[in-house]
């Protein structure tokens, strides 16, 4: 079989309608219940595959381009996730030729957002490498590399509306999609996701502080929330209870939204909690059975979605919010996980443009 030299490989942003962190694990990691939806908003990782000097190995060369208003991604090349998912995946197959990937992307999706960019240009550098190297992508090994390199990067293998468990990287169950517009807000300034994971800690432990300063101070007296932690053996009270219930949805539309990590994120960047408002406060976005403005954070941030389904509430939306100084985007909820592109035809599209 012919292997081909260069390929173009689709690579959609997500968001979280539901992040429910749990207890610490000794790995260091969080229990985590998620349900994670793809969308429109996307990146192309485009990857061209040619020779190398005898005995060099896998050189590799990744470089992005930002675009859209979507601020620069200073990543040196072994650090760019894309890089790493493309060399552990030659040392999971054994792949030891000499040989040049080169990877360029073209970056839509702002990073540190939340919004998955590198996990999800991770999953396409793996799906990219496959179709060069002739790998069969639905491998139980490619599944396995993808989860060694992030707990969001299994996820954009498949795409569409799933449910994770685990530390929110284990399959748990499909979802069906929704149709539904969104716009996307993110201020100038990224969030980490280990930072927003350690004032997530800081709020548990200060919490677990207080409830052992309150037992102590009376015998045998035990508060509520001391209880509740007692008998689900968590220390922090997130014991994943409406993980539970979210694990019997099967509709994405069902989803109640919800993000736990969220007044931790706000509490490493405070000018959160003013877009939330902002964004609640607009005309157009819609409202939960609830009766609350169908407004969430996603995942760690720094990116903040509001649901909008007309097209002309969310473009007023996106238009204000740039106005405020914000990077702004509309978009819509996806079927569609990394997924490798048809190749150009340009010959025909010289035809067709002839021809009118
Ligand atoms: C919060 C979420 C929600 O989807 O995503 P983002 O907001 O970053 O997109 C995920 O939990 C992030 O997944 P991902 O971005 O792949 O994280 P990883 O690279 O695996 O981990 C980055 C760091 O986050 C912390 N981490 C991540 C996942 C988890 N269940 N518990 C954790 O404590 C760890 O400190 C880890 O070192
Ligand atoms: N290809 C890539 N795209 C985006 N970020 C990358 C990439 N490779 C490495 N990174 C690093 O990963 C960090 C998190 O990026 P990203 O996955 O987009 O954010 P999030 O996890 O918040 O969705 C970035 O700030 C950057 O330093």
């Amino acid at each position: 079989m012919q292997m081909p030299k260069t390929v173009r490989v689709f690579s959609p942003a997500k968001v979280n309608l539901h992040l429910e962190i749990g207890r610490r694990r000794p790995d260091g990691y969080h229990d985590a219940y998620s349900i994670m939806h793809a969308l429109t908003l996307h990146d192309i990782v485009t990857m061209s595959l040619g020779d190398a000097p005898e005995a060099s190995g896998l050189a590799v060369e990744t470089s992005a381009t930002c675009l859209g208003g979507v601020e620069a991604l200073d990543v040196a090349t072994e650090d760019n996730i894309a890089t790493k998912a493309v060399r552990a995946l030659a040392r999971e197959f054994g792949r030891a030729a000499d040989e040049k990937l080169v990877i360029a992307i073209e970056k839509r999706i702002p990073h540190a957002a939340g919004l998955g960019g590198g996990s999800s240009n991770a999953a396409a550098a793996l799906m990219g490498a496959c179709a060069l190297w002739g790998l069969p992508s639905a491998d139980a090994r490619v599944e396995r590399v993808a989860a060694s390199l992030g707990a969001d990067v299994p996820f954009f293998l498949r795409g569409g509306c799933v449910a994770l468990s685990g530390r929110g990287d284990a399959f748990d169950h499909e979802l069906v999609p929704m149709r539904r517009g969104l716009v996307v807000v993110r201020p100038d300034a990224g969030v980490s996701t280990a930072e927003a994971y350690r004032a997530f800690d800081e709020a548990a432990d200060a919490g677990a502080a207080k409830e052992e300063a309150a037992s102590a101070s009376g015998p045998g007296m035990q508060t509520k929330a001391a209880m509740d932690d007692a008998s689900s053996g968590t220390r922090d009270g997130s014991d994943l209870r409406l993980g539970v219930q979210a694990a019997y949805v099967t509709n994405a539309a069902d989803v109640a939204l919800f993000n736990n990590l969220a007044q931790a994120s706000e509490r490493v960047l405070p000018e959160l909690s003013e877009i939330r408002a902002w964004l609640a406060a607009q005309p157009g976005v819609g409202i939960s059975a609830t009766g609350a403005p169908e407004v969430l954070l996603s995942g760690s941030g720094s990116a903040t979605f509001a649901m909008v389904d007309d097209i002309a509430s969310a473009l007023a939306i996106v238009s204000a919010a740039k106005l405020k100084g914000w990077w702004a985007r509309s978009c819509a909820c996806s079927s569609a996980g990394v997924r490798v592109m048809p190749e150009e035809r340009s010959s025909n599209l010289g035809a067709q443009k002839r021809a009118w």
